[in-house]
Order: C-alpha cells, then structure tokens, then sequence
C-alpha cells in the first residue's frame, strides 16, 4: 500500500517564512497549480492521496513534511522549531491517527521540524535517520526522537546543519541509499561515505517514489540527467513558487508505507 499525506496550500500562503533566502514575491493562483500538479504526479504513480485538513491561518501548512516523523506504525508527532508553524501539527495527528497509527509527541523544551529526518532503510533491513541539529530542530527533540524510534530498531545519527534550513534542504537519499548533496551546502558530505555531490542546490532533494523513480524539480536540470544516467527514471515537478518559501518537493508530502 503506497500512501501519501499533502496538505493544501492556504490563502497566506505568501506569507510563508524566509530565513536563508531572500523573500521574493509568490504567486499564490500560480502555487496552487503547481500544487495540483504535484499530487497529480504522485497520483499518476500509483500513490493514494490523503488531504490533511488545512491549517488555513498558517501560511506554512503546505509543508506538511515538518509536522511529523512517520516509521513503521509509528507517527511521532513534531514541535517545530517556529512558532508559526507550532498549531501545523493538530490536523497532521488527526489524519494519522484516523488511519490508525500510533501516536507519540515531541514535547517541550524539544524541538523538531520533519524536515531536519532523513530515513533509509538498508537492504538487510537496518534503519539509519540522519537528524539535522540546526535552526529548527534542538538536542532535547532529537534525543526524544531517538527514544521513540529505538524499540523500532532505528539508529538515529545527528548531523550539525548550518547552512541551510533543514537537513533534507542540504541532502536527501536515492532509493540505493546514496545520499544527495549541493556541496557548498553540505556541513560535512564525508558524514556519508556514499556522498554524491550534484551540480544544482534544487538538485539535492528527491522523493523516492519507487526502486528506480524519483520525483524531483524542474529546475536542477542537470542533476536529472545525472541521475538518468545512474539508470534511475525522474518525474519532474515545477515546484517554482514553493522554492522562494525555501521548500522544495520533500517538503510538500509524507510518504506512509505498508
Ligand atoms: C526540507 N524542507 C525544506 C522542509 N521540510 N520544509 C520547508 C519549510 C519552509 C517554510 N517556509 C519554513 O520556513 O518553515
């Protein structure tokens, strides 16, 4: 069963936060479109879509990747690191929960964004997630983001991320386990003994849709044919108004498995 969590973009949608990049203008007629293109993608490969009720007074709500960490049966609920984007988690938990998924919390002090985990699961079944200590995610959150995954047999590892506004804007993983990174943005690549530099920042991020098929943007052009080269199929996305808010196509679903 391949199933998919997204949350539709809301009306302040432009008012999104900005911390790395300048703020430019977002259109959001044009967002909303290229939203539908989204799930239309995630659809046409056989993804079943579930809406998260939105979040309508959070301009970041659309993000819905930074609202939960899903392993297994498990969901564990975030604390964003942002204010704004702390009431983002009620409707998240009532999806999940609705779908039967056990539910734990990151509590205060901790913060997490969903953003900052990055899981593969190797081919003997081992867990590794990667937890970006950074702006938005604190020691406290992944310490008990590491609680909460331990009896699930997953390592977590944390990764010191400066650069960028979360682990995955940095790096993300191939359906072979070999991370993806823009260099320039990368804190440490020997973190990951398989480190492949790409050539454009847009290019670090892809959602595994299947063991040879990435979703990715449009606009790191050249990663695709890198990446069609080591035999892998890409469908690609213009994701344009969705990367002046420093999101990208991780950002915008949460994959739920078996
Ligand atoms: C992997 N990434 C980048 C994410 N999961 N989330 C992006 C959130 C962007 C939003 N404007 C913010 O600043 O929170």
């Amino acid at each position: 069963m391949k199933r998919v969590l997204v949350r539709r973009p809301g009306p302040h949608l432009a008012d999104g936060l900005v911390t790395h990049i300048e703020r430019s203008p977002v259109d959001v007629d044009l967002a909303r479109h290229q939203w539908e293109r989204y799930v239309a993608a995630l659809l046409s490969e056989g993804w079943e879509i579930i809406e998260v009720e939105p979040a309508e007074d959070c301009p970041d709500a659309v993000f819905v990747e930074d609202t939960v960490v899903v392993l297994g049966d498990l969901a564990v609920i975030s604390r964003p690191g942002a204010d704004e984007r702390k009431p983002e988690t009620a409707g998240t938990e009532a999806a999940l929960a609705g779908l039967g998924y056990r539910i734990a919390r990151i509590e205060a002090p901790g913060t997490l964004d969903g953003g900052d985990v990055l899981k593969h699961v190797g081919p003997d079944g081992t867990t590794t997630v990667w937890v970006g200590l950074g702006g938005r995610t604190n020691a406290a959150g992944i310490e008990q983001l590491a609680a909460h995954l331990a009896p699930l047999g997953a390592e977590v590892v944390t990764v010191p991320t400066t650069r960028v506004l979360h682990l995955k804007s940095a790096v993300t993983a191939l359906p072979d386990g070999t991370v993806v990174g823009h260099e320039p943005l990368v804190d440490d690549p020997a973190t990951w003994p398989d480190f492949l530099p790409v050539p454009e920042e847009p290019g670090a991020h892809v959602v595994v849709l299947d063991d040879t098929t990435v979703l990715m943007s449009t606009s790191a052009p050249r990663t695709r044919e890198l990446f069609e080269r080591r035999g892998l199929r890409v469908v690609a996305v213009d994701i344009s108004e969705y990367e002046k808010l420093e999101g990208c196509v991780t950002c915008l679903s949460v994959r739920l498995r078996g």
